[in-house]
């Protein structure tokens, strides 16, 4: 394996990247007046306009190469046909296979896997119908008005962002709610509006073994026999999506209540799977499969265009020049529709689970900066909360731009507020406005010399602030399921290139295992004295404290 530090191409770049670190975007775009056709790309349901990044085309030829001398479009060939890319639990990455429209014979196995992920999809379409029609009933005959999805990372993330922003496509034949956090305010809230007559239960796990999950599910079977008086009611009110069958079953869920899910698809790559039976209950299976047809048209895309019209490569390459050669540390994820409001948490598991890592594919310690944080809001609510930051202080936060053309809901007069916006900020996060300019605006504002000279300094912006737009023309199915797989492909990228196994998770074992110790501590009413002083006197305290409530 190459240390990528060797590559010629990472040599070259990060020489390119001291000479452009002294360059100014209002200086590109001055120069070039093809600056946009150059760097933009246009799908059927998105345009990606990535000019307004901190890039010349010598700085795109060069990550190219680098990409090319990464094998990128090798390792994409890899994880299309299943091979075992996933090196650290010796996995396939199929989620592509959930998507494929073709159903093309893939062997996992030995096993052609296609043949599955049909009947999995007759099953979602045959239950989501029942329920939505009214046909599945309660333990009392009475027909299923509300579906409470239990789950957590991936097994709620995916459903809940998309059924959040395909409202609109839903008849409200179905209340959907979800619960994810194990304190138990969330399960009550959620819980207490309802008639457990009419709920049915989706234990989404993988694993069938996340604490949170099993938690929230046994407290969802008590309220729900606490009500029915019999265990029979179960099979009624409970289903389960897991690739752990056994454990579903000695759960108590019934054998042909439980879709199955595989080792090959991610947590988070798995809202193609079973996991989004939430999105065909609320939306209808028809609604589904579009999005899964959007998100296949990107795997075309993805697969079989060139690295330089590519978008999900480009902004993988966009991503490592800003935070690997360009030293940025953080990432905003900023949807002016108000659908994606869930998006940034989405992305977040999405990218820092999969990428987050600090060794490479040998286990060797990476000792260049890697993949950025990720966090952001819907980008108006930003604008009047944290946007100041990004204009103005020191860290230089690229940031994803995400609008659509035409709104989902258009109440008159306001997607051109939004939107003028949306093209406003990036404009401004480029541009910048120098002392010069500020000074003359104030005077011709009739400000007096001694208030230019306190204030000029303070309202001046540099600008040269990279961003993407990723212009939808309306947010539908179709279009939301291109998005996400452009992202997935995306954190793909960035991991070949990189050299992180982006498909593990490793980082999240160690706190589950001392959590399941200090719990034992604070059931027990107990305190380790093997604990560190910090924790042995927070959980000193807490049971101080807790005897005396
Ligand atoms: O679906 P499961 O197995 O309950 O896991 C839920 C989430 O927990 C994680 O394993 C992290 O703890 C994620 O990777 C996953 O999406």
């Amino acid at each position: 394996m190459q240390p990528r530090e060797t590559l010629a191409s990472w040599q070259q770049l990060l020489t390119h990247a001291q000479q452009m670190k002294h360059q100014h975007m209002n200086a590109l775009f001055a120069k070039d007046s093809e600056r946009f056709d150059k760097f933009s790309i246009k799908l059927p349901s998105i345009l990606l306009d990535y000019s307004k990044n901190l890039i010349t085309e010598k700085s795109i030829s060069l990550l190219i190469q680098l990409a090319q001398e990464c094998q990128v479009e090798q390792w994409r060939e890899r994880m299309f046909k299943g091979e075992r890319i996933n090196s650290t639990e010796n996995r396939a990455v199929l989620h592509t296979a959930l998507r494929d429209k073709t159903q093309s014979a893939i062997f996992v196995n030995g096993k052609n896997i296609s043949q599955d992920i049909k009947q999995t999809l007759d099953r979602i379409k045959s239950i989501s119908e029942d329920i939505r029609r009214g046909l599945w009933l309660g333990f009392s005959g009475k027909r299923i008005t509300d579906v409470v999805n239990i789950g957590v990372g991936g097994s709620n993330l995916g459903p809940q962002m998309v059924t959040e922003a395909l409202k609109r496509f839903s008849d409200d034949s179905v209340n959907l709610h979800y619960v994810s956090n194990v304190d138990g305010t969330q399960i009550a809230e959620v819980l207490r509006p309802l008639n457990p007559e009419n709920v049915l239960f989706i234990i989404s796990s993988k694993t069938f073994t996340t604490t949170e999950t099993i938690l929230n599910a046994k407290t969802a079977m008590k309220w729900l026999t606490a009500a029915s008086f019999d265990q029979t009611a179960i099979a009624k009110h409970f289903i389960a999506v897991s690739a752990n069958k056994e454990n579903a079953l000695k759960f108590g869920i019934a054998a042909e209540n439980i879709f199955e899910i595989w080792d090959w698809v991610g947590g988070r790559f798995s809202l193609w799977s079973a996991i989004g039976l939430p999105i065909a209950i609320q939306l209808g299976f028809e609604h589904f499969e579009e999005l899964l047809a959007g998100a296949y048209e990107i795997d075309c895309h993805f697969r079989q265009t060139p690295l330089t019209q590519n978008v999900p490569v480009i902004l993988a390459l966009l991503s490592i020049w800003n935070c690997t050669f360009l030293e940025a540390q953080s990432q905003a994820i900023l949807p002016y529709d108000q659908s994606l409001h869930m998006l940034s948490a989405y992305l977040q598991q999405a990218e820092m689970e999969s990428n987050g890592k600090s060794v490479n594919w040998s286990g060797e310690t990476i000792n260049y900066p890697t993949v950025p944080s990720i966090w952001g809001a819907l980008g108006i609510n930003g604008q009047h909360a944290f946007y100041q930051y990004l204009h103005q202080s020191n860290n230089i936060v690229p940031a994803d731009f995400i609008g659509s053309v035409a709104s989902v809901t258009p109440v008159q007069g306001h997607h051109e507020t939004l939107m003028a916006n949306f093209f406003a900020q990036t404009q401004a996060l480029m541009q910048g406005v120098d002392e010069q300019q500020v000074r003359a605006d104030l005077k011709a504002k009739g400000r007096c010399s001694k208030y230019i000279d306190k204030v000029a300094p303070h309202k001046v912006h540099q600008g040269n602030r990279p961003t993407n737009t990723l212009l939808m023309n309306q947010i539908s199915p179709y279009s939301l399921g291109s998005l996400i797989a452009i992202y997935e492909h995306k954190i793909f990228v960035q991991g070949i290139i990189l050299q992180i196994c982006s498909f593990d998770q490793w980082g999240v074992e160690l706190g589950k295992g001392l959590a399941n110790k200090i719990e034992h501590q604070l059931r027990n009413q107990q305190v380790d004295e093997n604990n560190d002083s910090s924790t042995y006197q927070l959980i000193k305290h807490y049971h101080q404290v807790k005897s005396k409530t």
